[in-house]
């Protein structure tokens, strides 16, 4: 499916019939990869920052010079030598993190988004994220960057999914025995509270002084660009609360986006929304849309999820797509993740059975889950063997 940001109404209709064809495809139920900041901190990122995982997007190659005899491995990433290019040329004799202490990546860091996207389609994801999460303009521009560098990261970030997701298929496509699909690409938009980065994404609390009009204005650009980025999706990511939904389904209209969307909320509760809101008041405003493909959660408690998924399939006729996270809580204030609720004797893959059986057609994971929980999950909703 090409990207479809400027397609007429007529091909943006057939993008949006893509999507049920691509659900076809995978047997009815797609697996959506893990949680994308929660491998890059495995392969050594440090994204303890406002920008949270999109500090991985930046890099200023015209400040570094190759010194790999200096420095024997980049203390962030852990990467050996051979393959860490980059340092800055004045900051030779202090650094201790490319993040913390420069800002910015070093070469194997910038490599790792590529890293997270080919690990996810390796265990099976036939929808993998883009990093764009906590990518927002004012947050790169608090950074110093221009709004030209700003927008041009958001644009890496759907060009780095893309670049994994083909080259993974065509080496899927040299293999005998064919065992994946062809993935699709969703450019992530994380809500106003990601970029707040107060916790406000599991609260849906913004203040008495937003409104829906600002909400859209917070989005706007973004959306645009990341839309005509290429993506084939756009997924709106742990969306708290109903102002936020409103506000997504109305400038989807407003700019005419034809790029088919999902809008996945954050729950604490099971019930709710995250600021207390019901579903049903949201979901209403999203059966009205044509642009919304797909509705569900993600970043929420699996121990919810059956629930939720039983809920929305009395209240919409959208495909439903559920990839809570491992339990584990967010502390927005001294962000770290605190030990999940029990969550009963089920594996997160025997779960997912259920949730399939419940009538979710893409089922994935979110933060704290892994490579091994998608590979886990690939095997049980498709029967599969093999990856
Ligand atoms: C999904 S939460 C764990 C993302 C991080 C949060 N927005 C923060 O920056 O603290
Ligand atoms: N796509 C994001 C969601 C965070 S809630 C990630 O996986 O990091
Ligand atoms: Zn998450």
């Amino acid at each position: 499916m090409p990207g479809v940001s400027a397609l007429a109404p007529a091909a943006a209709a057939a993008a949006m019939g893509a999507v049920e064809e691509f659900l076809k495809k995978t047997g009815g139920c797609a697996v959506i990869d893990g949680g994308f900041a929660t491998q890059l901190e495995a392969l050594g990122a440090d994204i303890n920052d406002p920008l949270w995982s999109a500090a991985c997007l930046i890099s200023k190659p015209h400040l570094v010079k190759e010194v790999t005899a200096h420095r024997p491995a980049c203390p962030t990433s852990n990467v050996p030598a051979c393959v860490l290019t980059l340092v800055v040329r004045s900051q030779l004799a202090s650094i201790t993190s490319c993040h913390q202490a420069l800002g910015f990546a070093c070469t194997a860091c910038f490599d790792a988004p590529v890293q997270v996207h080919m690990q996810y389609l390796e265990a099976g994801a036939d929808v993998i994220i883009s990093s764009s999460y906590q990518a927002t303009i004012p947050g790169f521009l608090a950074r110093g960057m221009s709004l030209e560098e700003a927008e041009g990261l958001l644009r890496t970030s759907v060009k780095l999914a893309l670049e994994a997701r083909d080259e993974f298929w065509k080496s899927a496509l040299r293999q005998s025995k064919p065992v994946y699909n062809r993935a699709l690409v969703a450019a992530s938009i994380g809500s106003y509270g990601a970029y707040l980065a107060d916790g406000s994404e599991y609260s849906g609390s913004y203040g008495a002084d937003i409104t829906t009009e600002k909400l859209k204005d917070f989005h706007r650009r973004r959306l645009q660009i990341l839309a005509s980025a290429g993506p084939d999706l756009i997924a709106f990511e742990a969306i708290p609360n109903k102002m936020e939904t409103q506000a997504l389904v109305e400038l989807l209209e407003e700019e005419n986006i034809h790029v088919p969307s999902w809008i996945c909320f954050s729950s604490v509760d099971g019930k709710h929304l995250c600021s207390g809101e019901t579903f049903a008041d949201c979901l209403q405003m999203i059966n009205s849309s044509e642009k919304v493909a797909v509705v569900g959660v993600n970043c929420t408690p699996p121990q919810f999820i059956e629930g939720i998924i039983i809920e929305f399939k009395k209240q919409t006729k959208k495909a439903v797509a559920v990839y809570p996270n491992s339990g584990e809580v967010w502390d927005g204030i001294a962000k770290r993740w605190l030990p999940a609720e029990c969550f009963g004797h089920m594996s997160f893959d025997a779960l997912a059975k259920r949730w399939q059986e419940a009538g979710a057609s893409l089922i994935g994971g979110c933060c704290r889950t892994t490579p091994s929980t998608i590979r886990a999950v690939s095997k049980i909703v498709k029967g599969k063997a093999g990856l």
